[in-house]
């Protein structure tokens, strides 16, 4: 079989950062070049042809709509390509699940896309960037890894950018899956996946936008007053999300506000598993207010922001669209 052709598009992260010194604890994530990655992934003899393209060198908590742009470019360049096998995006962790459910949203179901980062700086006792690169390539490279969207690997597992959420801070074990766990499991010298692509062939479920409208998520807490929805609100907001209590809750005043702000309204949770469902202690068909389902409250917000963008404005044609996920 012919070597896979993998595309690498860099942006920074902890996979490229350094801290100077093994044994320190501060670093600089987005330290390292693509092309020095490419140089030590080619010497581990990965069974890949690899190109670098940098795109960024930032930590994700810097990726916004500029970066967003130039990987929606690059990667649909990557698609035209007859060369191009698969792509991979090397990213931070802190912002990857964002990233990988906004591209995941805008493009086809084709060609893999993977997501790939590390919770430990390059130069760390331990680190795992390498590894999880390894990983990375073992699945953009094969033709089983298409028509299943965006991909998220981290720890030897794989994840659909629907499901994928970062649940630790520094552990290498930190990201998980939600409703559904991993797609599959990975090791530098083998893949296995857990069932057939879910979606070979779909086309993309959103146009790429020209621009992403304003959205705030509003976080819930106990003894709360509505100020922060009317702060969003008068930043410009153009839809808010709950980060809400339990179920998509918060208290009464706040829900009072949310229902007269006069923009789309979804509730989601600051709870890490489970979904939010309509119509259950709140009456969202009298309140006119969306229910996040299973999505989290940082994706329940790009995908408002997609529907906003797209000019959908009915509540019932937003709840299909959070229904469906
Ligand atoms: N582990 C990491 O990658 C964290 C870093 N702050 C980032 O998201 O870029």
């Amino acid at each position: 079989m012919n070597r896979p052709h993998i595309r690498i598009l860099a942006t920074g992260g902890t996979i490229a950062g350094s801290a100077g010194s093994a044994l320190k604890r501060g670093y600089r994530p987005g330290q390292i070049g693509i092309a020095e990655m490419v140089a030590q992934a080619q010497a581990l003899g990965l069974e890949a042809e690899l190109d670098g393209h940098e795109v960024a060198a930032v930590g994700s908590q810097d990726i916004g709509w500029r970066e967003w742009q130039a990987l929606h470019r690059h990667i649909a360049d990557a698609y035209a390509d007859d060369g191009v096998d698969g792509v991979i995006v090397t990213h931070g962790t802190d912002t990857a699940e964002e990233t990988a459910w906004l591209l995941d949203l805008t493009r086809p179901a084709g060609k893999p896309v993977v997501l790939v980062g590390a919770m430990r700086p390059a130069d760390a006792v331990g680190s795992d960037g390498m590894r999880n690169f390894a990983n990375a390539v073992r699945v953009a490279g094969d033709p089983d890894a298409s028509g299943r969207g965006v991909l998220v690997v981290m720890g030897d597992a794989v994840f659909a950018a629907s499901d994928v959420r970062k649940s630790a801070t520094a552990q290498i074990d930190a990201f998980r899956g939600f409703p559904r766990g991993p797609l599959g499991l990975v090791n530098p010298a083998s893949l296995d996946w857990f069932g057939p692509p879910a979606r070979p062939g779909d086309p993309a479920r959103f146009a790429w936008p020209e621009a992403l409208p304003r959205v705030e998520i509003v976080y819930a807490h106990a003894d709360m007053d509505a100020a922060p929805v009317h702060a969003a609100l008068a930043a410009g907001s153009r839809g808010l999300v709950l980060a809400g209590l339990g179920h998509g809750n918060a208290p009464a005043s706040v829900i009072a506000a949310l229902a007269e702000a006069g923009v789309p309204v979804v509730r989601s949770s600051r709870v890490d598993e489970g979904s939010v469902d309509r119509n259950v202690e709140l009456d969202d068909d009298g309140l006119g207010f969306v229910a996040a389902r299973a999505l989290n409250p940082q994706k329940a917000r790009i995908l408002l922001q997609l529907l906003i963008a797209e000019g959908v404005d009915e509540i019932a044609a937003m709840q299909a669209a959070f229904d469906r996920r």
